[in-house]
């Protein structure tokens, strides 16, 4: 049977966060290089926000181990995340060693210099145009200047905290 929660600002975290594990969401690894060093991390919380200028948004929390790099390189790059990609997406979830989750994947570099994944779905190689706070977290928006995209391989959704394939629909 639905439950039905009444969305207040009393609603508990735990009970948004049971709520939130419902909607299905991209995968990606973000991605930054440069004064702050090479660092990265996975993320669901990104969308698009305008197409003029091309403009997408990732959320970050600020306790994160990557937060100063992302602060002081002013660039990342959104590489969302192929069906054969769950076990990298688990190492850059957090506590593995940067090191360590650089070396599992093979990387390249665009126009900003942040890692490009070579086998992911698509890449957004992007300049942090703003930054908005909202609680624990920092809203970076991000101005894509170059993008690389795989138009053959399925893709990745994390549901109901764990991940499923999202298969292309063949060419008839
Ligand atoms: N936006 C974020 O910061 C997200 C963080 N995570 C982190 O990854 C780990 C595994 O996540 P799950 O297995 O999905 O279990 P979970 O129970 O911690 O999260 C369930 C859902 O709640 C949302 N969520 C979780 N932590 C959040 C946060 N700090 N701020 C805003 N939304 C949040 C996400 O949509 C997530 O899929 C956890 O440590 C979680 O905090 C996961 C997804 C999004
Ligand atoms: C599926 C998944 C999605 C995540 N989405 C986000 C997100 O959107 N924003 C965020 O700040 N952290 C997100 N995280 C958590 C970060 O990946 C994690 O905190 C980050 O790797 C930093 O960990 P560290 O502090 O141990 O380095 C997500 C983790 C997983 C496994």
């Amino acid at each position: 049977m639905a439950e039905t929660l009444t969305a207040t600002p009393a609603v508990e975290k735990q009970a948004f966060r049971d709520a939130m594990a419902h909607l299905g969401s991209a995968v990606n690894i973000i991605t930054t290089d440069g004064p702050g060093g090479r660092a990265g991390f996975t993320a669901s919380a990104v969308c698009s926000v305008t197409d003029s200028p091309p403009t997408l948004l990732v959320c970050l929390n600020r306790s994160a181990s990557v937060y100063p790099a992302f602060t002081e390189n002013q660039v990342l790059c959104v590489n969302t995340l192929a069906d054969c990609h769950e076990s990298l997406s688990n190492l850059f979830g957090g506590k593995t060693p940067m090191e360590q989750r650089f070396e599992a994947a093979e990387w390249s570099s665009l126009s900003t210099g942040s890692p490009i994944l070579s086998d992911a779905l698509v890449s957004f190689d992007c300049k942090i145009t703003q930054v908005t706070r909202v609680g624990t977290h920092d809203i970076l928006f991000c101005e894509a200047v170059a993008i690389t995209r795989n138009d053959e391989r399925h893709g990745l959704v994390y549901f109901d905290r764990r991940y499923h394939p999202l298969m292309r629909q063949s060419a008839c």
